[in-house]
């Protein structure tokens, strides 16, 4: 038996397609949500991300402002230019790429972000909010994931969960995420023991490493659910999971690939963000 291939590309584009209409209803008299997109240094990887937000604003009905700043900006130049994105009343949302340069310091500038123009979920406020079930921006990617299986009628509640990776984007909000849906949650990283012991007892397995086709059907119960986060790219240069798709899609009851995957998805909880972030101004 081969697994369900879960659409994340389509499911996406509901999601894009809902929101555009939502949009096309509310914009009047408070002028266009809008979205400013700061990336500094020559990133190529950042640049296609950014591209297709930028892509994925216009289609939702959402104004973006780029600000492609050199690798030599300093510190005080983004935080100048956070502060002045804060203070502007025609912006709503903040998105700082990520990675910044060495010579700046991530956290200082995401602690910088008004956390109610915090569309990526990163500032401390949104964060500590998540974990205590309070309303507030929840991460994208993590978002975006208990969308997809929402949306794919995967059932999350009583079911043992398995996270690989403990990152403040991915791993860790994904857990509260899972908790929240009632699932029973393990997360697991670098130092655990009999990774791939644990990771088979999951009847959901999330997996956010960075590292190309790490998880074989070895790591994979029967039927289980597969979820991957990774972006990487093979031997041949072409972009693959932090799963052996191949391998897994044989075991697994249902998974994502890449791309198409996730990867779609953490842009449309962006755009839904942006829409929830314009809405309460
Ligand atoms: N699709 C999307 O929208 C997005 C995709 N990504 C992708 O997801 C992947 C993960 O990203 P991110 O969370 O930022 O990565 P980080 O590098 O911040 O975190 C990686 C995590 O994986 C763990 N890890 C590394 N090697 C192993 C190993 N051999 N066994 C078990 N655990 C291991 C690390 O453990 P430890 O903590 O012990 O070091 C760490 O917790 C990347 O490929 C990234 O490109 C990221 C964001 C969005
Ligand atoms: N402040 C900040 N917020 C982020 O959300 C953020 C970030 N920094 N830095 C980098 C990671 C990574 N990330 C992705 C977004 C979309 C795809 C995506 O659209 N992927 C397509 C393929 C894209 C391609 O062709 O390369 C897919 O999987 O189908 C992937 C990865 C957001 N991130
Ligand atoms: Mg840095």
């Amino acid at each position: 038996m081969s697994a369900e291939i879960i659409n994340g590309k389509q499911i996406a584009e509901d999601i894009k397609n809902e929101l555009k209409d939502k949009v096309e209803h509310l914009v009047s008299a408070k002028g266009q949500p809008t979205l400013a997109v700061v990336l500094v240094g020559e990133d190529q990887a950042s640049k296609v991300y950014v591209r297709n937000k930028k892509l994925a604003c216009e289609y939702v009905g959402i104004r973006s402002l780029s600000y492609e700043l050199p690798e030599a900006t300093t510190q005080e130049e983004v935080l100048a230019l956070v502060h002045e994105l804060n203070e502007r009343d025609d912006v709503h949302g903040i998105l700082v790429q990520l990675p910044l340069p060495a010579h700046i310091d991530d956290d200082l500038v995401i602690m910088t972000i008004d956390p109610r123009k915090d569309v990526d979920g990163f500032h401390p406020i949104n964060v500590g909010n998540l974990s205590i079930g309070h309303d507030g921006f929840v991460s994208c990617t993590p978002a975006g994931i208990i969308e997809l299986m929402k949306r794919s009628q995967i059932e999350m509640s009583g079911k043992n969960c398995v996270i690989i990776g403990r990152s403040n984007i991915v791993g860790k909000p994904i857990a509260m995420l899972m908790l929240r849906e009632h699932a029973t949650v393990t997360v697991t990283h670098s130092r655990t023991k009999n990774l791939s012991q644990v990771c088979k007892q999951a009847d959901i397995l999330i997996v956010a490493i960075g590292r190309a086709k790490f998880v074989t059907k070895e790591f994979v119960k029967e039927g289980a659910v597969v979820i991957d986060v990774g972006i990487n790219r093979d031997e041949n240069g072409k972009l693959c999971g932090d799963v052996d798709f191949e391998d897994c899609v044989e075991v697994a009851g249902a998974i994502t690939p890449v791309p198409k995957g996730v990867g779609p998805m953490t842009i449309a909880m962006l755009m839904s963000n942006c829409v929830k972030a314009y809405e309460k101004k």
